[in-house]
């Protein structure tokens, strides 16, 4: 476990004060990927570059597994940046090396040699599918590619935490789901906490379990993904869901009903069987009047407007509450015609 507590750095800039951090308390589960987003200039890299130890922080600490890493120096803080895997904004490789050099150099500076090396290499080089480019140059390699293989260098000292800063910046959409598979599998095969900042929010949509949300130097909303994207209220609900009022608008028939609520469903069995089940049960009709269908990882998430008409609409609101939908009521006008 890393928990980040009450983190504050500053920098003098042009002769102020700039507060990059300003109290950022975060934890981060082991074998999670964590997305930490938020607008240019909230903090996002200061934050990564202070948790991977390259930036000291003016206050706060950063505990993994209990020991405070702010406090470290010499020997035990080179080793504590040891468990730190990083993958640099931008383009990072060595351009003289090949790909497979570029994989080997944290090996070479940890002293390994020989046949362990180029297992590790190999091994490496295979995470990130990229066996058949082992000796080609950066320069013959695509943006994506690139990437991969800066991952699997971070990878190479065995770190149990890989932060990645920005690592799909500049990459198309599918170039940008090849880096993606590749951080997952290190998740997946390697147990590595992945710790991912980003101002893309696909990255956090199809690779993050939880969410941090930066902004002028504070943590202003995290938790798990699924969990926020129910809470109407939050950044990352009108981020990443379908937005109601704006399919609203190609459905300008709404008419009239009994209840009009705005409903987030999680999980194959919710999205597939609450509302005809509902309607069913409650012999309700039940109209989508806006709103979709999207994906977080492997979960389906959907938002909709939904209309109900019949005696017991508010009854199967009610059913449809306890089975975990979340729901928002809209507001309803004096004569009881919901407003559209
Ligand atoms: N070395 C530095 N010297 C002076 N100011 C800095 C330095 N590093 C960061 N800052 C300032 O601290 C604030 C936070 O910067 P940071 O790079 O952490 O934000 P960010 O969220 O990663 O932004 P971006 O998405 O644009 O990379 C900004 O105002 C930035 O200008």
């Amino acid at each position: 476990m890393i928990s980040v507590e009450n983190l504050t750095k500053s920098f003098q800039h042009n002769g102020s004060t700039v507060r990059a951090l300003d109290g950022v308390s975060m934890e981060v589960n082991p074998g999670s990927v964590v997305g930490v987003v938020g607008p240019s200039g909230a903090g996002k890299s200061t934050l990564a570059r202070c948790i991977a130890l390259l930036e000291k922080p003016d206050s706060g600490a950063i505990r993994v597994d209990g020991t405070d890493l702010v406090s470290l120096d010499g020997k035990a803080l080179r080793a504590a940046r040891r468990q730190i895997g990083v993958v640099p904004q931008g383009d990072s490789l060595l351009r003289q090396r090949t790909a497979a050099g570029n994989v080997a150099l944290p090996l070479e500076a940890a002293g390994i040699g020989g046949p362990q090396r180029r297992q590790r290499v190999g091994e490496l080089l295979d995470l990130v599918g990229l066996t058949d480019k082992a000796s080609v140059h950066p320069d013959q390699l695509s943006g994506g590619q690139r990437q991969r293989i800066a991952v699997a260098r971070a990878l190479a000292a065995k770190p149990s935490v890989l932060l990645a800063d920005e690592p799909t910046s500049a990459l198309d959409p599918t170039t940008t789901d090849s880096v993606l598979t590749v951080l997952d599998r290190a998740r997946a095969e390697l147990g590595v906490t992945v710790l991912v900042v980003t101002h893309d929010m696909a990255v956090v949509r199809k690779l993050a379990d939880d969410v941090a949300v930066l902004e002028d130097g504070q943590v202003v909303e995290q938790g798990k993904v699924l969990d926020l994207v129910a809470e109407p209220a939050s950044r990352i609900s009108g981020t990443l869901l379908p937005e109601t009022d704006q399919a609203d608008q190609l459905r300008p028939t709404s008419g009239r009903h009994d209840v009009v609520a705005e409903i987030v469903l999680v999980g194959f069995a919710a999205v597939g069987a609450l509302l005809p089940e509902a309607s069913n049960r409650f012999a309700v009709d039940l109209a989508i009047l806006g709103g979709g269908l999207t994906r977080l990882g492997d979960t389906p998430v959907a938002k909709f407007k939904i209309g109900l008409t019949g005696e017991r609409s508010e009854a199967a609101l009610k059913w449809m509450i306890e089975r975990d939908a979340h729901v928002r009521r809209a507001p309803v006008s004096v004569d009881g015609v919901a407003a559209a």
